[in-house]
């Protein structure tokens, strides 16, 4: 899969590790920065990530930051990006069935690096589950986009 990955200076450790991780399963990752630990604005990486789900040039992004939060509600800005925030692997299994997200979100401060590993996992194999009432929600949450 084509994979976009993006971060701030609170989770340059994290994106490295998932990065090599994903290279080596044969996942195709673009990495849209940070590589440096000096401070840094995160909403830079989380829309560097978004634009190119949006764009379809990779088919998921992946955004992390020290909580997690504010990478989540900037990539969340983009029309047309379902970013879910994920702490453990029932959130990134349900954030894929029901919200069919395209990015998932993580805090390098806030959850262990064993738990973002089986996070992505999770997220990258997990299929939307189609359910009528999820695809309804979501079109709504597409309305609400359009009627910006
Ligand atoms: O978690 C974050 C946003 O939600 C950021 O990583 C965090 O705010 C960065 O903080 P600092 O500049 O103090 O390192």
């Amino acid at each position: 899969m084509k994979i976009a990955i993006g971060n701030d200076h609170g989770a340059v450790e994290y994106k490295d590790i998932i990065k090599a991780m994903l290279t080596e399963e044969g996942h195709e990752v673009i990495d849209c920065g940070t590589n440096s630990t000096d401070s840094c604005d995160y909403p830079d990486y989380a829309k560097a990530v978004a634009d190119k789900v949006v764009s379809g040039e990779v088919e998921k992004g992946i955004v992390i930051c020290g909580t997690g939060i504010g990478i989540s509600i900037a990539a969340n800005k983009v029309k047309g990006i379902r970013c879910g925030l994920c702490t453990n692997t029932t959130m990134a299994r349900l954030t894929r069935e029901h919200n069919d997200a395209n990015v998932l979100s993580m805090g390098q401060r806030i959850i262990g690096i064993e738990t973002a590993k089986d996070i992505v996992h999770t997220f990258l194999s997990t299929p939307f589950s189609n359910g009528e009432r999820h695809k309804r929600r979501i079109e709504k949450i597409t309305e609400i986009e359009n009627n910006q």
